[in-house]
């Protein structure tokens, strides 16, 4: 699949812009600050609902405004449908499919986008909740449903965590809704760790290839999961699992239901204690070695790197092999600065028959310059059409201080619609993204 066009409308630093995309490599060339990521990260948000920079959406409406509009054309084969979000200020977001109003997380069924950022360092260097957040992102590219059982799974966590809060302040006896939202807990848990146990397996190959692509040596980067059901299992010596395993074993849902009962029986008393829910997904952390040592505390940086860049195109591979309706839009944000000319090369043959890939670069002799680039210049909330010898202008004027070009796209009528009859049509209050 490939976007044809994005419009913004008081997204970050745009009061609005038009920015039209062509199928194969697009490059976004300008100096730091003008708001090349701002773009990507537009289109990234249709895929995940979520911004990769920040959390919430506050900061993706542009100061001073109450809403921000972002309208999408996406390519599908013969198939063109016209996605927009609106994200507003202390009010739910809505969505709309082809001027329908949706709820906005069925627009992840439209869009699949794999965007890599040097943010992403956190996959493999931070903490568990970054992780978490991958193999979330990762699931809702793959089954779009998913959303449902993460959106309930959290909901469920919430609701319990409060009645172990409010247990513990009145210091009253367990209350008998505990078991309802237990089950609960393991019916969505048990799908989440299904579904993340099944992409580990199917992402060990694709990380393996990538990896090997990209860094050009025969190291062994591995994947394996610390459920929290098992490390509490195996805290009594019940569990047959090391929680720590890089390969777990094949068990049944309905042994890993029993296994989660089993360890939340064992749990309750320390859950009361703390007012915590300490078993289930939110509690796991996604394991990441290489040559069987820690990634965390032992890789070098180009190594992490080259690790997080490979999960991440290791994706856009399962992505890409399983969807019928095209390849996974690739996006590179202000990737090419942090490798080496040989890394360059590699990433790029790696991603470069990918229908659509998006590239920003403040340089634009860091990125490979034998690829028949579209290229935008963004200056200043502007986006204009850049010819190959502009490249010299914007490098040579430096960082800071040169005056953008007074240019500015007209809008497409096929997705114009005013921000004043989006917000008027009647739409469905959808779930918000943030
Ligand atoms: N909500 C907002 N309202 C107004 N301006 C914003 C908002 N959020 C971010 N900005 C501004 O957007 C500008 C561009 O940011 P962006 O991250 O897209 O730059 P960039 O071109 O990718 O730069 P770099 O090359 O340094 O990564 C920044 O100057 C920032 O202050």
């Amino acid at each position: 699949m490939r976007v044809t066009h994005l419009s913004l409308g008081d997204f970050r630093n745009y009061a609005s812009a038009e920015l039209p995309l062509a199928a194969g490599p697009n490059l976004l060339v300008g100096q730091n600050g003008q708001g090349k990521t701002n773009l990507v990260e537009a289109i990234a948000y249709f895929a995940t609902l979520r911004s990769h920079r920040v959390t919430g959406d506050q900061a993706l409406i542009r100061a001073g405004s109450d809403s921000a509009v972002a309208r999408m054309g996406v390519r599908s084969g013969e198939r063109e449908v016209r996605l927009e979000l609106q994200l507003n200020q202390g009010r739910a977001n809505r969505a709309q499919v082809n001027g329908n109003s949706v709820r906005p997380r069925e627009i992840t069924r439209w869009f699949s986008a794999i965007a890599f950022a040097p943010e992403d360092l956190i996959i493999v260097r931070g903490e568990p909740s970054g992780r978490r957040r991958f193999l979330d992102d990762a699931l809702l590219a793959r089954h779009p449903v998913a959303s449902a059982a993460l959106a309930d799974y959290e909901k469920v966590v919430r609701q319990r965590t409060s009645l172990l809060k409010s247990t513990r302040n009145r210091g009253t006896t367990v209350p008998s809704t505990l078991s309802i939202w237990n089950d609960q807990l393991v019916e969505y848990g048990v799908q989440i760790m299904i579904a993340r146990r099944e992409l580990l397996r199917d992402l060990a190959g694709p990380l393996r290839d990538h990896y090997h692509a990209l860094v050009g040596s025969d190291h062994v980067p591995r994947l394996g999961m610390a459920e929290s059901v098992a490390a509490s299992l195996s805290e009594r010596g019940v569990s047959r699992e090391t929680p720590n395993a890089s390969e777990l074993p094949d068990v049944s849902r309905e042994t890993l239901a029993q296994e989660f009962h089993e360890a939340l029986r064992m749990v309750q008393a320390r859950e009361i204690d703390r007012g915590v829910t300490l078993v289930g997904p939110h509690r796991d952390d996604l394991v990441l070695s290489l040559n069987g040592l820690p990634v965390k505390g032992y890789a070098s940086h180009g190594e992490s790197w080259s690790f997080a860049l490979s999960l991440k195109l290791g994706l856009a591979e399962l992505l890409r092999a399983e969807s019928s309706a095209g390849d996974p839009v690739i996006i590179l944000d202000d990737v090419f600065a942090e490798l080496d000319a040989g890394r360059r090369a590699r990433l790029m043959s790696a991603v470069g028959d990918y229908e659509q890939v998006i590239v920003t670069a403040a340089v634009e002799s860091d990125v490979p310059d034998d690829v028949s680039w579209q290229r935008m210049r963004i200056s200043a909330g502007t986006v204009a059409p850049m010819e190959r010898s502009d490249d010299s202008a914007v490098d040579a004027a430096g960082a800071e201080g040169a005056a953008p070009p007074v240019v500015l796209t007209t809008p497409d009528p096929e997705t114009s619609v005013s921000r004043a009859e989006a917000r008027d049509d009647g739409s469905t209050e959808g779930d918000s993204g943030g």
